[in-house]
C-alpha cells in the first residue's frame, strides 16, 4: 500500500493506524470474491490500486468528507469502502441492490472491523435517509443525471461529488446551476487531455 500511503501524504490527507492493513484485506478480499462474484472484472493486485484505490482517493482530495458518506451504486464498495477505511471515524451509507454486492460488503465490513457502516440492498429510490455531508457516485449514472439524483440528498453544507472527464465541466456547472449548486473544487485522475478523469465537487453557494 506504498502507493496510497504516498498519495494520501503528499495531499495531507489522514495516514498511518489500521489504514494500509485494512486496504490490504480488503484488496486480498476483492481478489478473493472476484472470479466467484464478477466484482470488478479481470484486475490484478496493481490495477486495483491504482484503478480502484487511488481512483477513489481523488475524490477526498476534492472535498474530504468531514460528517455522513453516501455512496449510491457502490458494487463492490467503490469508493465508499476505500473513503471509509481512510476516514473510519466517519459514518458510511452504502446502496447497492445486487444481493451478492450487498452480501460481499457485509463480508468486508465484518471482516476488516468496521463500523457505523449501514448497507442498503435496495436500489436509491428507495432510500429515504438525507443530510449526507459527501454524496458520492462512480460508474453509476451519466454526469448530469447523477448531479440530479444526488442532490436531495446532501446536508446544507454537504457536497454532491462527481467523477467525470474534463471535457464534462462546462455542461455540469451549467447543471449545477440549475439545482442550486455550485463547483468549488476539482481533482484531476488519471488520462491526458479533454478525457481526462477529474473528481467535481459542488456545493450549495454561500456556505459558512
Ligand atoms: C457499473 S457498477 C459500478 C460499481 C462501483 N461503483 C464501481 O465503480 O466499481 C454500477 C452499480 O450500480 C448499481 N445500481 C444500478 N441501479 C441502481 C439504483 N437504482 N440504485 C443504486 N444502485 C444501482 C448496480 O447494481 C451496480 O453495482
Amino acid at each position: 500500500m506504498e502507493d496510497v500511503e504516498r498519495f494520501l501524504s503528499e495531499r495531507g490527507l489522514p495516514t498511518g493506524g489500521a489504514r494500509s492493513a485494512r486496504l490490504e484485506h480488503y484488496l486480498e478480499l476483492l481478489l478473493q470474491f472476484n472470479e466467484a462474484m464478477n466484482l470488478i472484472g479481470p484486475m490484478g493486485r496493481q490495477e486495483v490500486i491504482d484503478e480502484l484505490f487511488i481512483d477513489s482517493l481523488v475524490a477526498a482530495e476534492a472535498r474530504p468528507p468531514a460528517g455522513p458518506i453516501l455512496d449510491v451504486g457502490t458494487g463492490a464498495g467503490l469508493p465508499g469502502l476505500v473513503l471509509k477505511i481512510v476516514y473510519e471515524e466517519l459514518p458510511i451509507t452504502l446502496v447497492e441492490p445486487r444481493r451478492k454486492r450487498a452480501t460481499f460488503l457485509k463480508i468486508v465490513t465484518h471482516r476488516l472491523g468496521l463500523s457505523h457502516v449501514t448497507i442498503h440492498n435496495e436500489r436509491i429510490e428507495d432510500v429515504h435517509e438525507r443530510d449526507f455531508d459527501v454524496v458520492i457516485s462512480k460508474a453509476f449514472q451519466p454526469p448530469l443525471q447523477w448531479l440530479e439524483t444526488a442532490r436531495p440528498f446532501i446536508a446544507s453544507q454537504g457536497a454532491v461529488i462527481c467523477m467525470a472527464r474534463k471535457h464534462d465541466r462546462n455542461e455540469l456547472e451549467a447543471k449545477a446551476d440549475e439545482l442550486g449548486l455550485t463547483l468549488v473544487r476539482s481533482a484531476a485522475g488519471a488520462g491526458e487531455g479533454p478525457e481526462q478523469r477529474v473528481t467535481y465537487a459542488f456545493e450549495v453557494p454561500g456556505q459558512p
